[in-house]
């Protein structure tokens, strides 16, 4: 995909997922490898609504800011998911209600979703549950390292899932799945919901041979 195609899908996408209330305000950050190797990124402080394409912050391949608007302040996160995940071609992070609301509640920090459906397993595989930092604290993106690509999807606690994806597409399809996933969770909770067992999340994997950290 040509450069100016990929900055016109980020800011589509990303005012899809605002539009849809994923995330609001000001909140949430994008990022997307470019055919160069290099970045192209959120700018800091502005809302999915109105991303600007000719604005958005650009890398290049080292890693040192080209041009355009300065840089999301979670870079380090960001970067942890590309460095330890090579198929990694889009990064996206939400403030999304419901996972937020989840990640309230008692849970078990491997496995933040259960398995409920099938496309929650197929998009996400198992979701770590990390614990709270401080917006923009680098300390996320060596928690994201510590996972040594493993995982693709991570919730940090009270603030909201990031999700890495082959492209655009695929990081925004999952992380709508992340946030559906809990709001099934949170409607089901205490209510001895069956979720999908053992032998159906195992005959996932297989059937679409999923990245799966056992
Ligand atoms: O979600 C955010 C911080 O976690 C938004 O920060 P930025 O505006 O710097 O991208
Ligand atoms: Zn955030």
């Amino acid at each position: 995909m040509s450069e100016a195609a990929l900055r016109e899908q980020i800011c589509l996408l990303a005012k899809s997922l605002f539009d849809r209330g994923l995330t609001h305000g000001s909140t949430g950050n994008i990022s997307a490898r470019t055919e160069d190797g290099g970045l192209l990124v959120s700018p800091t402080g502005t809302s999915f609504g109105r991303l600007d394409p000719a604005r958005l912050a650009r890398f290049d391949a080292a890693g040192a800011h080209v041009d355009g608007d300065k840089p999301t302040k979670e870079m380090p996160l960001h970067t942890a998911f590309y460095d330890t995940r090579g198929t990694a071609g889009a990064v996206v992070h939400l403030h999304s209600c419901h996972s937020v609301a989840l990640s309230m509640l008692e849970a078990d920090e491997e496995d933040f979703l259960p398995p409920l459906t099938p496309y929650g397993v197929m998009l996400l595989g198992r979701v770590k549950l990390l614990p709270f930092f401080l917006p923009g604290d680098p300390a996320m993106g060596e928690a994201v390292r510590g996972l040594a690509g493993k995982r693709s999807a991570v919730m940090l606690a009270n603030h909201g899932p990031v999700v890495a994806g082959k492209d655009v597409e695929a990081a925004c399809n999952a992380v709508e799945e992340l946030e559906a996933t809990a709001k099934l969770a949170l409607m089901t909770r205490g209510m001895g919901a069956r979720g999908l067992d053992g032998g159906q999340v195992q005959a996932l994997v297989s059937k679409f041979n999923l990245e799966w950290d056992a």
